[in-house]
């Protein structure tokens, strides 16, 4: 057992992330009626490169996000809150959270009256700016929805002036509040709708990177324009969830597995329309956060995720492998109940489902690649 790391919930940092799907319409939409323009998603999903200096997933393409700060948390948010919205709900849907018992991730203490939803949306927000300059901002005197709002939100108009803000916000987190309080808005925690969790898993490769991030979702307008800060995240890409698939098996971008997931879970969604729907009917339900158990066969590498036949709610996994010395085509015939990752090599994942969301989530379809890939 790694005996090194840290036992318990502690060994995971508190994270948030938030999937931007922005309306995207085609150049060109008018085409002769004989011609109808092939079908097309409607939308496309802000992926950023992370830096090759980052310690943590280097390169990789994800969605904006990272660790909470303290100055998310801080009581001073009630202010600025006040007097529409504070404590305990801040017109958030309030979401009976469904906690998986396993992995035992204790919920971080809420700091003063800051729940901790409302302090990772929060995050979320502001790690939007920080690294992306994008704004999901809204006016203190905008009138109400309390409550998710049913029209798509469009992003905050950055006013001039805003690098000198981005740079401030950057090297001290408590400069957002700030910003916040010097546009007279407050972050738009409304618009972003719970969608996930990820823990991450045990990986020899980076022992002590672990975190526990919850993933929201925010369904936009239209897109935005985005500004990588060319320090932590150095390049930016509207993909479309098929396009995103292809874009990574052929190399273009390198996906983590919960993000690569996301992509296929997201590409069951027709239109941003029917995204945003299911995001307002199904808010308070569909919060699930999984520890993937990594199973290392004779030949590659399987994540399994909670509803799998091969899951376990083990302690012991949360720090170690499960090994075969099957090859997984073998360990694939020999099952049914399917929640996993297959990750055949760094550029080729597929994905087996075969069972429904507990919490009326969506899983993806499955999604396997052709032979002449592997
Ligand atoms: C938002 C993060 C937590 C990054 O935070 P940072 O910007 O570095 O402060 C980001 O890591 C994230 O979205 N995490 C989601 C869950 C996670 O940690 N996944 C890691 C998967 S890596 C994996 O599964 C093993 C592998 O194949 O490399
Ligand atoms: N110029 C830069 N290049 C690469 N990584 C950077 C960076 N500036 C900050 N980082 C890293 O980005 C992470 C902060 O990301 P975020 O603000 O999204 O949480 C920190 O990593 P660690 O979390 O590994 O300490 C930090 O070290
Ligand atoms: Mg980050």
């Amino acid at each position: 057992m790694g005996s090194h790391l840290p036992q318990g919930p502690s060994i995971w940092r508190q994270a948030a992330s938030v999937v931007l799907a922005a309306g995207w319409t085609r150049a060109g939409t008018a085409a002769a009626p004989s011609s109808p323009p092939p079908p097309a998603k409607d939308f496309r999903l802000l992926m950023l490169k992370r830096a090759a200096s980052q310690g943590f997933m280097p390169g990789a393409y994800v969605f904006p996000g990272g660790v909470v700060d303290a100055a998310d948390r801080s009581d001073d948010w009630l202010r600025l809150f006040a007097p529409r919205q504070g404590p305990p709900h801040f017109g958030l849907k309030p979401a009976p959270r469904p906690r998986a018992a396993f992995p035992d991730v204790a919920p971080a203490p809420d700091a003063g009256a800051l729940p901790d939803d409302v302090a990772r949306r929060i995050c979320a927000v502001r790690e939007a700016f920080e690294e992306a300059g994008v704004l999901l901002l809204r006016p203190r005197s905008a009138p109400e929805p309390a409550g998710p709002t049913r029209q798509l939100t469009c992003a905050f108009q950055p006013p001039s002036g805003l690098a000198a803000w981005r740079a401030r916000v950057r090297s001290d987190p408590r400069e957002f509040l700030q910003l916040c309080a010097h546009l007279d808005c407050t972050p738009n925690i409304w618009a972003l709708h719970d969608w996930s969790g990820w823990v991450t898993p045990f990986a020899r490769s980076s022992p002590g990177r672990r975190f526990d991030t919850t993933f929201y979702l925010c369904c936009l307008c239209q897109p935005p324009p985005v500004d990588p800060d060319n320090a932590e995240v150095v390049d930016s890409q509207w993909l479309s969830p098929s396009e995103a698939t292809e874009s990574f098996i052929s190399k273009k971008i390198w996906l983590p597995p919960p993000q690569f997931y996301e992509v296929r879970r997201l590409e069951n969604f027709a239109s941003l329309s029917t995204l945003h729907k299911f995001c307002l009917d199904h808010a308070s339900e569909i919060s699930e956060r999984w520890l993937p158990i990594t199973l290392v066969t004779a030949d590659s590498m399987l994540q399994l995720l909670p509803g799998d036949e091969l899951y376990v709610e083990d302690p012991y996994y949360i720090e170690n492998h499960l090994c075969t010395e099957k090859k997984t085509e073998e360990i694939m015939k020999e099952g049914k109940r399917f929640h996993r990752l297959v990750i055949h090599n760094s550029h080729l994942y597929s994905v087996h489902v075969t069972i429904q969301s507990k919490y009326k989530h969506i899983y993806p379809k499955s999604y396997t690649v052709s032979k002449s890939h592997l």
